[in-house]
């Protein structure tokens, strides 16, 4: 969908960095990198990556144009005429692996993995960052959201309360990703192919001498999308029953009207109070729509007290992630290259969660074929036998030593998937639809318990023994090297 390169999307050491090792002499070597996340937000029992399709579109255009050069020649750096000419040929080399969209994910596994050249790893950290987490981040939310709403109908309203309108747009298209119907943003709907949908906002009725002449007309003009604002004024007393009237008028030319919309006071009380009257006026087909500042929380509670709405029109809590703005997804340095051979590295941390995990790795979800639900994740370096082999697989979390398993049967399903390789686009981008119906069926391979939005277990990742030696072994190397 994007159309032009976005090389300086970037931060300037990326490209300080890169000159560095130009310069240096040192900017062919290769380099491993893996993108994660070290904390769930919303205190939530998985996430929802999204991003991938950006990634692939940023990958694939990733060029310099004679206007980025120009903009880098005018930096303080100084950066090498040279440097510069040679970026101008530069295009993606590299090999990336990453979990398909609408995969749940975890903490500290790999999402995506970055294979190439320092030089050409270093440049796209920041994008590829920049888009997992933003995307990640809200079909996350809007996952915990459609867990409570269910089967009812889930309309994203949030662009003018989004971060400008990249936002906008790519949140709508998280928002689907995770299970929401339709979005109100029309350039998301002629992109991506998202179902778009509106009602019509307070202004339509203030801009009438009445409330009745303004649903009237409305409905004249729209005769099969007829969802009426019913608030503007006194929502039981003018609202409903004037859209009960115009609800007769389309009756008698065998229209239906589609629904109508509350959008203040108590949705509880107002929705049960509007139903009783919508179907006292023999108009049980006409639904309701909330909206107002809605979130999983009011949702959850809405629904608890008994609410009739049929359709929730959710959007700055939604398009803001506004309970946790973030989502703290890293990039790090795994394996470098070291006189032609590919070595592990560490990032050493005070705090020991921070400590990433060496070399370049794979993640298998492990299934019980019995209730073909997920086990534990399992993080190995490629080549290891297990756990495709099948037999014994010992489930063990470094950090929670205590919790030991051992499964004998099982399968195992690589999650990192090959995008590209050397530079070749290899992955055939799925539709939308495949999306949500893989992220439904990833939905399908969780017991409930990890899925509850409060309190929800923690889903184990676990940890090769051999990943968790070497780890143990670089930590060893680093103090010893300290110590000296
Ligand atoms: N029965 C309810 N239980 C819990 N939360 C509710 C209930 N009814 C409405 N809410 C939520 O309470 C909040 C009410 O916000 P606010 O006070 O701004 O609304 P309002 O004054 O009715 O309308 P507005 O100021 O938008 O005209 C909203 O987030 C709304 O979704
Ligand atoms: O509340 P959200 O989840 O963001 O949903 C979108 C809101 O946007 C519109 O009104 P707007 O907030 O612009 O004005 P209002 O509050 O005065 O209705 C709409 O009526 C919703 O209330
Ligand atoms: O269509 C609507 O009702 C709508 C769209 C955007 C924001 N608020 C409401």
């Amino acid at each position: 969908m994007q159309t032009t390169s976005l090389a300086l999307h970037t931060d300037k050491y990326q490209i300080n960095m890169m000159y560095a090792h130009w310069v240096n002499g040192t900017h062919k070597r290769k380099a491993v990198f893996e993108a994660y996340f070290r904390k769930l937000p919303f205190g939530n029992g998985y996430a929802v990556f999204a991003g991938l399709e950006r990634i692939v579109n940023y990958i694939s255009q990733l060029r310099f144009t004679m206007e980025d050069i120009k903009y880098l020649s005018k930096q303080e750096e100084n950066y090498d005429p040279v440097f510069l000419e040679e970026l101008l040929q530069f295009s993606f080399q590299g090999t990336i692996h990453s979990m398909k969209e609408g995969a749940l994910v975890f903490p500290d596994e790999p999402l995506i993995r970055v294979e190439g050249s320092i030089m050409e790893t270093q440049l796209v950290e920041t994008a590829i960052l920049n888009f997992m987490n933003y995307q990640t981040l809200i079909a996350t939310k809007a996952s915990r959201i459609k867990q409570v709403a269910s089967q009812d109908t889930l309309l994203e309203f949030g662009t003018r309360r989004a971060q400008e309108a990249d936002a906008a747009i790519w949140g709508a298209r998280a928002s689907y990703v995770a299970g929401f119907h339709a979005t109100s943003n029309m350039l998301a709907g002629e992109r991506f192919g998202i179902p778009t949908a509106g009602t019509h906002a307070h202004s339509w009725v203030q801009s009438f001498m009445s409330e009745q002449e303004a649903f009237d007309v409305y409905a004249k003009v729209l005769p099969d999308q007829v969802t009426l604002l019913v608030d503007t004024f006194d929502t039981l007393n003018s609202g409903v029953p004037h859209a009960i009237k115009t609800a007769k008028k389309l009756e008698s030319q065998g229209k239906k009207m589609n629904a109508i919309r509350l959008d203040s006071g108590d949705l509880a009380y107002l929705s049960i109070q509007a139903r009783q009257m919508l179907d006292d006026a023999g108009l049980d087909y006409v639904k309701i729509v909330a909206s107002n500042d809605l979130d999983e929380n009011t949702i959850f509670n809405l629904k608890a007290q008994g609410a009739r709405i049929d359709t929730w029109g959710v959007g700055t809590q939604l398009i803001t992630a506004s309970d946790q703005p973030s989502l703290g997804g890293v990039y790090k340095l795994v394996e470098r290259e070291v006189d032609g051979a590919m070595l592990p590295t560490i990032k050493i941390s005070a705090n020991p969660e921070k400590v990433s995990t060496p070399g370049k790795k794979e993640v298998f979800r492990i299934i019980d074929p019995k209730d073909g639900k997920a086990i534990a994740d399992y993080i190995c370096y490629p080549g290891e036998e297990q756990p495709l082999q099948g037999g014994p697989l010992k489930l063990f979390n470094p950090l929670h030593p205590y919790l030991k398993k051992t499964v004998t049967r099982y399968e195992a399903v690589n999650m990192l998937e090959p995008i590209f390789v050397n530079g070749r686009k290899v992955y055939e981008l799925p539709t939308l639809d495949e999306i949500r119906s893989y992220h439904r069926e990833q939905m399908d391979l969780f017991w409930p318990e990890y899925l509850r939005k409060l309190n929800p277990e923690i889903y184990r990742v676990n940890i090769s023994p051999a990943a968790w030696n070497m780890k143990q072994k670089l930590i060893a190397e680093h103090v010893q090297s300290t110590e000296e």
